[in-house]
């Protein structure tokens, strides 16, 4: 059975391991850390990557650790909202609600908790050398005993530090934003009032964050200024916090955890070199302004995992894996860019261009489709040319993704993912023309009839559509 070595255990690294497994591809999961790593990271997750993590197995156990989150408010210095971005917590495209916020401790504990028979985890374990073939060494830290370990690939999971990235000589493209925050998490017994999603503040003096996680969890985030130190803030944290905390008793809340972080927006100048390969942070940087950065790791495990089973199972060639760093660097780049404009809009601009923003921005979000433009980028749409056939161009869905209607399946109601499995799917509500069928055959994929997707199928003129197993489209029907 093809073997995979996959250095970091973080979400992204775990993740990859659990999809890979369910496809025949056993993996050595390694990190520095013996445990979770205990600093404020991730706190939000849409729609789409939360399917992701339905496809590892833990969509009850991830909606039992998080909540719903209202959106995104963009606030003025004085705190008054003046543009929202809402998000129902009803099933969106993906089947999930579009926006959910989680503590990231209690994702990595389900996560591992989860991991499959066919992925070993060993913290405490670094990686030493990358040769280019078919091997791994790693060390481990309590003993200092080093091994060679056979790996059919590789997997840089290994965060904003990688190790491997640069074992494939890949250097990091500057997308332009850098700057110092303090990240704080905060438990507070009394309920915060709120309306449920992020707020975001937009003051050129001192940009912040603030949002309610879950239970009694609450993350802050405030801009540091050049000189400020993390002890120096974490001091004043009284001050910095007052706005929200202020009308507690001092001992009615506590903070769990701080760090200061340079928020970048980087992506890797190379994503691959053989079958070695970065995924998350190791191949992307963005700052966290719209919550997307865990999300485009997930995105990433998933796009790689079914290609990387092909090839090592023999049924694709390693060309296929050039596709990786085509369909994902574009779309994670596009995702950056939009959290770089949140940033910007931010802590840009004092004076009259602070004071200007608030009336040009309500204006702007007033204008029909402006709030879906503003946040655009960051729904996954591949560019089909290379892999759609003639008559499937017509139709505007290949290269997009399917979406997860409930379907009645064996008397039971469950998502549609649950019933495609993990291969390649046909999906119709009307004829499925030769080709595609002819298609489908060839890459085994199970037929369903899908009267749910009618009202999709129909906007995309198509009757029926082949999808990959990260249920993005290959080709349809034209209707
Ligand atoms: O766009 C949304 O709905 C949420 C954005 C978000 C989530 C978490 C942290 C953030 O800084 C933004």
């Amino acid at each position: 059975m093809p073997h995979v070595v996959v250095v970091g255990a973080g979400p992204t690294g775990v993740v990859v391991a659990g999809l890979l497994a369910r496809l025949g591809v056993t993996s050595t999961v390694v990190d520095r850390h013996a445990q979770p790593y205990p600093r404020p990271r991730a706190v939000h997750l849409d729609g789409e990557a939360v399917r992701v993590l339905q496809r590892f197995g833990v969509a009850d156990g991830f909606a039992a650790i998080s909540r719903p989150a209202s959106g995104l408010r963009l606030l003025d210095a004085r705190l008054r909202p003046f543009a929202e971005f809402r998000r129902s917590s009803a099933a969106g495209h993906h089947g999930h609600p579009d926006a959910s916020l989680f503590d990231q401790p209690d994702l990595e504990a389900l996560l591992r908790a989860a991991l499959p028979a066919g992925a070993v985890l060993r913290g405490g374990t670094e990686v030493t050398g990358v040769p280019e073939a078919g091997s791994v060494d790693l060390r481990d830290l309590a003993t200092g005993r080093t091994e060679r370990l056979r790996a059919d690939a590789v997997l840089g999971c290994d965060g904003a530090d990688s190790t491997v990235r640069p074992a494939i000589d890949a250097g990091l493209r500057d997308l332009r934003f850098d700057q110092r925050w303090l990240v704080v998490d905060v438990r507070s017994r009394t309920p915060l009032p709120g309306w449920g999603g992020v707020d975001q503040v937009c003051d050129p003096r001192r940009a912040a964050t603030a949002m309610h996680l879950t239970g009694e969890r609450y993350r802050l985030e405030f801009r540091m200024r050049p000189g400020e130190t993390r002890d120096g803030l974490v001091a004043r944290l009284g001050e910095l916090t007052a706005p929200w905390l202020g009308h507690l008793p001092r001992d009615d809340w506590e903070v769990l955890r701080s760090a200061a972080y340079t928020f970048r927006a980087r992506t890797a100048d190379r994503w691959r070199r053989g079958r070695v390969l970065l995924l998350g942070d190791a191949a992307h940087l963005m700052p966290p302004f719209i919550g997307q950065g865990l999300g485009c790791g997930l995105g990433d495990a998933h796009n790689l995992a079914w290609k990387l089973a092909a090839v090592l199972h023999g049924r694709a060639g390693d060309d296929l894996l050039d596709t990786y760093q085509a369909e994902r660097q574009r779309h994670v780049v596009a995702v950056t860019r939009a959290a770089v404009r949140v940033g910007t809009a931010m802590t840009g601009g004092r004076g009259v261009a602070a004071a200007v923003r608030r009336p040009v921005a309500a204006a702007l979000l007033r204008v029909p489709g402006a709030q879906a433009r503003a946040l655009a980028g960051i729904t996954t749409r591949y560019p089909p040319s290379a892999w759609a056939d003639r008559r499937s161009r017509r139709s505007p869905l290949p290269g997009t993704v399917c979406p997860q209607p409930v379907v009645e399946a064996g008397g039971r109601r469950v998502l549609l993912d649950e019933v495609l499995g993990d291969g390649f799917a046909l999906v119709s509500a009307g004829p499925v023309d030769a080709g595609l069928r002819r298609r489908a055959d060839a890459l085994d994929a199970v037929e369903v009839r899908v009267d749910a997707l009618a009202g999709w199928l129909r906007a995309g003129r198509a009757s029926a559509a082949l999808l990959r197993p990260d249920r993005v489209v290959l080709g349809v029907t034209p209707a």
